[in-house]
């Protein structure tokens, strides 16, 4: 979609608004040709010796209303481009928000938390920002225009000669205000990879300060520093540079009136009211120039802006970075509903069988990630998925979960084919815990049940802590299930933490359970009375992902991984006599056990 199209949605989003908007800034803009006239009048009847009569009283009565009326329109200009300003950035960043939810979680962001946070804010902002300059510079226009109708018909020569230079000018430096996109570019993507860096650096703290990292790491965020300052220096200057060209030409104007008008008065046919509406119509006109090559500037930073919008959407369609939808901007919040509610558990089909058919997927680096596999999990089943670094293992179950998209093969839900099972695989039907558990800085409590509500007397949040064996932890926490536990779970041990984890899967009661190696923070009894409660619970259906012995031992269904590729699949036993890699990894980690 071209940078005008969209822009032309978002003028259609609330059109009413942007024409309120249009009429009250001209009426602005118009109103201060009156009072130059209003003073021209009143400066020729002293120079004409006119008495100082009512008629003077009257004309200046007139000026103070002019002005009071126009601090009434720009109050009202105020609130009508603010609140459009508000409607159009929230409706894109709404859009921007749902087009990130709705990706396959394992895509979602491409690049780091702070630079898509730098994309909300800022890039939205500019993508924005131009269609606040139209309003502006229609009544600007519209005066420019009658000013230099009412100067010619004063004085036709000088309006011709102070004109032409302008015109001339302006349209060089618009010439030259293309460039202005150039630097923009650089400037925003230098002024991300800051913001980014530092989210990265907030969020790992820990790791430079172990590494014993800080002076390289800071070394690093000073260049990007660096880099940020010489671009924006470039962007600044060179925006302000035209500016002032443009700025001097008013005052080059305002010298040649002088010039020209002293000729004219010499000579008795130009007054000194005629003069004082000269020099201020010419302001006007000037501020005019100034203006639109203002507007053509924020247009190119607007398509950088759109640009850097658009590669975040991905391969979601441009247009709906700006689709329509009602943004609730005014009045009371609206009562979203979550998407478990739009699946009530009793419309479910349990789940019988889960079977994977020549599941293959590559990562656009073209690098296999996996290749050709097939399975079959039985209800009830425990299943690991075992395998050496980078043999595809969580490539494999992001996958039959839909956090990344299904390029090749299928996936049967009681021999049904699942069409999205991004939106299929979820609670109920499905629970899922990441290698790396993703914990809020609120309670415990709040963390298992993430804003679900609890039956009674703490049902399900009791029932998931058993299943996680998290009892005499919780208990040994300062306020219990109320503790807070920091950000992303820092108050917690890794072991603790991967067990909040799974107690929220846990309180989600759903038919399928899948860790990506949860108990690799577990000491052995834990992890095996893990395991034990999960299999005695009825109706868990299980996969983890996992090397560990005790794992390995208690499962049902091995799935053995190498190069992306499944190379065997059987009980333990089975595997040890006929799979020579599983040996290598069940011998490996029972020696270390
Ligand atoms: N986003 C990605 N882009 C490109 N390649 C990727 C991406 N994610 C994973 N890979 C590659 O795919 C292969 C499989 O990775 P995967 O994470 O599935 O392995 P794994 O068996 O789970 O490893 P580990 O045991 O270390 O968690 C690896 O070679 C990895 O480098």
């Amino acid at each position: 979609m071209k940078p005008m199209k969209q822009l032309w949605e978002l003028v259609k989003y609330k059109p009413g608004l942007y024409i309120a908007n249009v009429v009250v800034w001209s009426i602005v803009e118009l109103i201060p040709l009156l009072p130059i006239l209003v003073i021209r009048e009143i400066l020729d009847s002293f120079t004409n010796n006119v008495a100082l009569d009512q008629r003077f009283w009257w004309l200046i009565a007139l000026t103070v209303i002019i002005y009071l009326g126009q601090i009434l329109f720009i109050y009202m200009g105020v609130v009508v481009g603010v609140l459009y300003a508000l409607f159009i950035e929230g409706l894109m960043r709404n859009n921007l928000f749902k087009a990130l939810l709705n990706r396959p979680g394992a895509q979602a962001l491409t690049i780091s938390p702070g630079e898509a946070l730098s994309r909300f804010r800022d890039d939205v902002y500019e993508a924005c920002d131009v269609l606040g300059w139209p309003p502006d510079i229609v009544g600007k226009g519209l005066r420019a225009f009658i000013a230099v109708v009412v100067l010619a018909t004063v004085n036709l020569k000088i309006t011709f000669l102070v004109i032409i230079p302008l015109l001339v000018v302006s349209a060089i430096v618009q010439q030259v205000r293309k460039r202005v996109q150039k630097y923009r570019e650089a400037s925003r993507e230098a002024t991300s990879k800051v913001i980014g860096a530092m989210g990265e650096i907030f969020g790992a703290v820990q790791a430079i300060q172990v590494a014993g990292a800080e002076e390289s790491v800071l070394q690093h965020y000073r260049e990007l520093n660096k880099n940020r300052h010489s671009k924006m220096l470039k962007d600044t200057l060179f925006v302000k540079v035209v500016g002032s060209v443009l700025n001097n030409v008013v005052h080059l104007g305002t010298g040649m009136i002088l010039l020209f008008a002293a000729g004219a008065m010499k000579i008795g046919n130009f007054s000194i009211g005629d003069f004082v509406l000269f020099i201020n119509y010419w302001f006007l006109i000037a501020n005019f120039t100034e203006h639109f090559g203002g507007m053509l500037s924020s247009y190119q930073q607007a398509k950088v802006s759109m640009q850097r919008l658009w590669d975040f959407l991905q391969d979601t369609p441009d247009d709906e970075l700006v689709r329509h939808e009602d943004i609730n901007m005014i009045g009371k919040l609206k009562e979203e509903k979550g998407s478990n509610s739009n699946s009530p558990k009793e419309d479910l089909e349990s789940l019988d069988r889960l079977e994977v058919r020549n599941l293959s997927y590559c990562f656009s680096n073209n690098k296999v990630g996996v290749k050709n596999v097939n399975f079959t999990i039985e209800k009830n089943s425990f299943t690991v998925i075992t395998g050496r670094i980078a043999s595809g293992k969580t490539t494999l179950v992001r996958l039959i979960l839909g956090l990344l998209p299904l390029q090749e093969g299928e996936i049967l839900w009681n021999d049904k084919s699942v069409e999205d099972p991004s939106s299929f695989f979820t609670p109920p039907r499905s629970a899922y815990t990441g290698q790396v558990p993703r914990l809020f800085s609120d309670t415990v409590r709040e963390n298992i049940l993430l804003g679900q509500e609890d039956m009674g007397e703490n049902v399900v949040v009791e029932e998931a802590i058993y299943s996680a064996v998290l009892e005499s932890d919780i208990a040994s926490l300062e306020k219990g299930l109320d503790t807070v536990i920091g950000p992303r779970g820092v108050k917690l041990s890794g072991g603790q933490q991967q067990r909040v984890s799974a107690a929220r899967m846990f309180a989600s009661q759903a038919q399928l359970y899948v860790f990506d190696d949860l108990s690799s923070a577990l000491d052995v009894e834990t992890e095996r009375t893990l395991w034990n409660r999960l299999l005695q619970k009825r109706d868990s259906t299980c996969i983890a992902i996992s090397n560990r012995p005790i794992a390995l031992q208690m499962a049902h269904q091995i799935i053995v991984m190498k190069d992306g590729e499944m190379i065997a699949k059987g009980t333990m036993d089975e595997l040890l006599e006929t799979c020579e890699e599983f040996q290598q990894i069940y011998g490996q980690k029972n020696a270390m056990a």
